[in-house]
């Protein structure tokens, strides 16, 4: 049995990053790493333009222009202004290369074709420059950068409509048990539907994981080996749901050691999700997850999400972990440090009732899980408490 925090540095040193890349078109690339640098195709913007509606001037010394033309936002035309001419203007527009200063029409007195300045303005006021965000051949975004909305807004606006990024994980999910039945179908005596396969689909959804198999095996064996044998052979990342604990029936440990799954750790001291395994196989992580629900996405965040993060080559691996203040009163029983089923807001936190592993109609309502250390047996109201924020 290890330590939870021995149980989060091994995850953490026993995952590494996926190097292998794949092109995605941008707007599909959220959240993906990006492999190489990215050179800008061109200068942004990609001409002098115009921060705002008004009048781009060629200066003089008076105050005095003469209005010429007009140059709207996609016009394409290069009226040629010489000292003391003006043309009329508007945002986003391309400003003549003779033109050196824009006025915001609020600032000028217009009458017929001319307009009057109160005062003289600077050069290059109110243009943008041509490749101001970035020019031509220079590197737009580095390696290694995480894509953001902006990011892709970013890349879009220099034209860019594929990159090449770092592969996400292939994930399998296994869930074990013959008492497991579909919702949809008819519940018969000892029987209960199977919910841990696409809640762990929703939390690995949530995070933009997609590329995502669901394999099912009954408390059997030889069923049990082929189909690990099969999801670890072919997926970065295995996650497997019940039958590793010490059950006549619990075959997963046992058929991981057959399928050469080398084990990293088996059983935390925590609650919940005491029998927690991690293992690896090349460059394959393995974690058997307990199948009680609420223990399986309790060691979800605090475990696998590790892992994905690292596969994903990101810097921050934990969840964010927050001091907050209890609202709530805890006695806590046995010597396992605990992560809580909490509702965190505005510094302040409160736990929810039936915390048992096997409920999951607290989970359904927190946000938070609050780690209650080995040393700690009482929480009272006003006490700090250390609170992991859940993506929710
Ligand atoms: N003698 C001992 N018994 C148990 C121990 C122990 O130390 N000694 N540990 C207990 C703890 S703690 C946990 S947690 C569970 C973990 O057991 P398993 O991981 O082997 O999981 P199962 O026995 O297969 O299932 C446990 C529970 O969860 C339900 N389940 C399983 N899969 C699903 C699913 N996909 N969807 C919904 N519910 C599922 C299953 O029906 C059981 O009720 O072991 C304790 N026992
Ligand atoms: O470890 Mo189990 O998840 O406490 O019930």
């Amino acid at each position: 049995m290890v330590t939870i925090q021995e149980a989060i540095t091994t995850v953490t040193t026993n995952t590494n990053k996926l190097v292998k890349p794949t092109v995605k078109p941008i707007e599909k690339a959220n959240g993906y790493l990006l492999f190489e640098d990215i050179l800008s195709p061109i200068n942004m913007p990609p001409f002098r333009q115009s921060a705002m509606d008004g009048y781009a001037l060629n200066l003089h010394d008076s105050l005095t222009y003469m209005v010429i033309d007009e140059v709207k936002a996609g016009d394409g035309h290069k009226p040629a202004l010489k000292p003391g001419e003006a043309v009329r203007i508007f945002t986003g527009a391309p400003v003549p290369n003779t033109a050196n200063a824009v006025i915001m029409q609020e600032k000028v007195v217009a009458t017929n074709n001319k307009i009057e300045l109160a005062h003289n303005i600077d050069l290059e006021q109110n243009i943008r420059p041509l490749g101001e965000q970035v020019k031509q051949g220079n590197v737009a975004l580095k390696k290694g950068t995480k894509l953001t909305p902006a990011g892709i807004g970013y890349l879009l606006s220099l034209g860019i409509t594929e990159v090449n990024v770092y592969k996400k994980p292939t994930i399998a999910i296994v869930t074990t048990g013959n008492e497991l039945i579909e919702p949809g179908q008819t519940l018969t005596h000892g029987k209960i539907y199977e919910s841990n396969s696409k809640m762990l689909l929703s939390a690995l959804y949530s995070l933009k994981f997609y590329d995502i198999t669901l394999y099912k095996v009954e408390d059997d064996y030889k069923q049990t080996v082929n189909t690990l044998k099969y999801a670890v052979n072919t997926h970065n990342l295995v996650l497997i749901t019940g039958g590793i604990s010490v059950g006549d029936y619990d075959f997963v440990g046992k058929a991981l050691k057959e399928i050469q799954v080398e084990e990293v750790f088996y059983k935390v001291k925590q609650k919940p999700g005491k029998p927690l395994f991690f293992g690896k196989k090349e460059n394959t992580a393995v974690f058997a997850l307990p199948g009680n629900p609420a223990a399986a996405l309790s060691c979800f965040y605090v475990y696998v999400y590790i892992a994905l993060q690292k596969m994903m080559g990101f810097k921050t691996t934990n969840l964010p972990r927050v001091t907050a203040k209890s609202t709530s009163k805890f006695i806590k029983k046995g010597d396992r440090p605990q992560f809580l089923k909490a509702i965190y807001s505005n510094g302040n936190v409160a736990f929810l009732e039936g915390q048992n592993s096997s409920m999951l109609q607290t989970f359904a309502l927190s946000n938070a899980l609050v780690f209650i250390p080995e040393t700690v047996t009482e929480v009272n109201i006003g006490d700090e408490v250390e609170t992991i924020l859940l993506p929710v």
